[in-house]
């Protein structure tokens, strides 16, 4: 062995000089995350290498096509699913790691879950008091404790007047809006939503969005959205596009004093360096299989490959 070799002080000296760990500080860690599914004996690669990181208090909406991996993702965070590698973690909790027990009091106590369909959300035999109750009830709270923080929840989302009735006496936005109060019944930190205004008329949804905004402003909890809904998207602060399964772009949106909203957008730089070309770059200038770059003092230009841009091609045989 070489005498230069480093000796284990050196190696933890050079371990602790490196920068914060990926995602220090935030609430939700996503770092090269991947899901495969094996069925048949063939491998479906849902998510291949996602990074995602979500602030504590954020609302965000997640979009993208059909099958780029949304559902993936959200059953992940929840813990309905597990990844198959990378890193999954949602306030201090690893979504990889975590033992059987802890998985199902992550799930109880720590997220709180909405599905697109409102019937999946409300058990049809209770009122949606005993609906929001219930929770509660598998944390072990009170009866007091638990009847006080129902009719609390119902009134702030303005459904205190449904409390009684059992889910096929409402509509589908108030079952939406008790749904929302099921998912924070335990003060989780994270609520996490799947197409919520997805069966909703376009007034409806507005209010069911309204109320999953007062839970996240008043609340305070961190709140991820699946969306296909233009409204919801305009409306969050930040839109994070999916494609192939990775996190591909992202919308920043801000409000001016004068209240006009005005829209940003980024593509992804991931920890690698790889940048994500929105298709529509791509097929503009018949951009594939390599690209030339240019650093230059405040950008880095982009252009195609004369040899293998179809429309070079063409320039090159006019000439
Ligand atoms: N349980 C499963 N078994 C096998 N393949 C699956 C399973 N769940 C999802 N997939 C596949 O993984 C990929 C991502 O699916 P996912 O449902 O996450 O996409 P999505 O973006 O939510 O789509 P949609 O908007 O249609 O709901 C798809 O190719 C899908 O067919």
């Amino acid at each position: 062995m070489s005498t230069n070799a480093p000796d284990l002080a050196e190696l933890e000296r050079r371990a602790a000089e490196r920068g914060p760990v990926y995602g220090e500080g935030a609430h939700i860690v996503c770092d090269n995350l991947v899901r495969i599914y094996k069925t048949d004996g063939i491998e479906v690669v849902a998510l291949q290498g996602l990074d995602l990181l979500v602030d504590a208090g954020e609302l965000v909406a997640i979009v993208g096509a059909s099958g780029s991996g949304k559902s993936t993702l959200l059953n992940i965070l929840s813990g309905l699913d597990v990844p198959t590698a990378g890193v999954a973690r949602v306030a201090g909790s690893d979504l990889l790691t975590m033992a059987a027990r802890e998985r199902l009091r992550f799930r109880r106590e720590q997220v709180g879950f909405i599905w697109q369909q409102t019937s999946r959300n409300l058990l049809p035999y209770l009122t949606a008091e005993q609906n929001v109750e219930l929770p509660m009830r598998f944390a072990g709270r009170s009866r007091r404790e638990r009847a006080t923080r129902a009719a609390e929840l119902l009134g702030m989302l303005g459904v205190g007047d449904c409390a009684g009735r059992r889910p096929q006496e409402l509509s589908g936005g108030q079952q939406q809006r008790i749904a929302i109060a099921v998912a924070v019944a335990n003060e989780p930190h994270v609520v996490l939503a799947d197409e919520p205004t997805g069966e909703l008329d376009t007034a409806t949804a507005t209010e069911v969005f309204a109320a999953l905004r007062r839970v996240n402003e008043e609340l305070g909890t961190t709140a991820v959205v699946v969306t296909h809904d233009a409204q919801v998207t305009e409306r969050v602060d930040r839109t994070i596009g999916i494609r192939d399964g990775r996190t591909s772009s992202e919308v920043r949106r801000r409000s001016a004093d004068d209240g006009t909203r005005t829209a940003e957008e980024y593509a992804v730089l991931d920890r690698v360096g790889r940048v994500q070309l929105p298709k529509a770059f791509t097929q503009a200038l018949d951009m594939r299989d390599r690209v030339r770059l240019n650093l230059e003092t405040d950008h880095v230009g982009v252009w195609p490959d004369r040899k293998t841009g179809r429309k070079a091609d063409r320039e090159e045989s006019d000439d």
